[in-house]
């Protein structure tokens, strides 16, 4: 079973999940955009949601599809967020932002009533950090974070596209960080969210309720 299948099981497993009249979190990426096909089937089939995107590919890709969305000036709340990931651990804690929509997409999820996740059997590991960490930074701060996360053996690497640096939807930059040697993942997301211009971190923690996974052709389900 290809990995593409098993990113379109997890997907059509978290759809199940969702109920007429709700509001709904539309994740980044290719395993989230199979979930946007999936959701796009139901609502041609009558189902009645809104989805709240977390980046503008998404906010094409939906819309493209012919799912109705909203926004943050029309809601409280949102009650399933359903998004994918870079990397889960036994403790469903995340690295994402492998998309550079990190920012948006913590926004989604802490707003969220009910955060499912979706990926691929690869994406399991039994300790965060071997995807590099991306982090959003402020253009303005960043040589000066790269400077002091130099420092902090951190290695910071900043994203590129055609040779530019990587501008994320709300304009800023990624930095990619090896927290090969980090232990305390929670100490380590302190640290960084008190350094001015380091705008979020892909460290998603204690906000996953549940992953679901494509492994070859069934679904594994783990819950918090
Ligand atoms: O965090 C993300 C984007 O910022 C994605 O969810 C993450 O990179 C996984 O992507 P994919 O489903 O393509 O493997």
């Amino acid at each position: 079973m290809s990995t593409e299948k098993e990113k379109e099981l997890a997907a059509k497993a978290a759809i199940k999940y969702i109920e007429d009249g709700m509001t709904i979190g539309l994740g980044t990426g290719s395993t989230a955009a199979h979930m946007i096909t999936a959701l796009a089937e139901e609502v041609a089939k009558g189902l009645n949601i809104v989805g709240i995107p977390s980046s503008e590919s998404t906010k094409k890709l939906a819309l493209a599809n012919g799912i109705p969305l909203t926004d943050f000036a029309n809601i409280s709340a949102i009650d399933i967020n359903i998004d994918g990931t870079d990397e889960f651990d036994p403790y469903l804690q995340l690295i994402k932002g492998g998309g550079g929509a990190l920012l948006r997409e913590k926004i989604l999820a802490f707003n969220s009533k009910l955060n499912i996740i979706i990926a691929d059997c690869h994406k399991q590991v039994s300790r965060l950090g071997k995807f590099k960490l991306p982090i959003e930074t402020i253009p303005f701060a960043t040589p000066i974070l790269i400077k002091k996360l130099r420092i902090m053996n951190l290695h910071p690497i900043l994203r590129e596209k055609d040779n530019s640096p990587f501008i994320t939807d709300e304009g800023n930059y990624i930095l990619d960080l090896d927290i090969t040697h980090i232990s305390n993942v929670a100490q380590l997301e302190n640290t960084l969210k008190q350094l001015p211009g380091i705008v979020e971190t892909g460290l998603f923690l204690d906000i996953a309720d549940i992953v679901i996974i494509g492994r070859g052709d069934t679904t594994e389900v783990f819950k918090r």
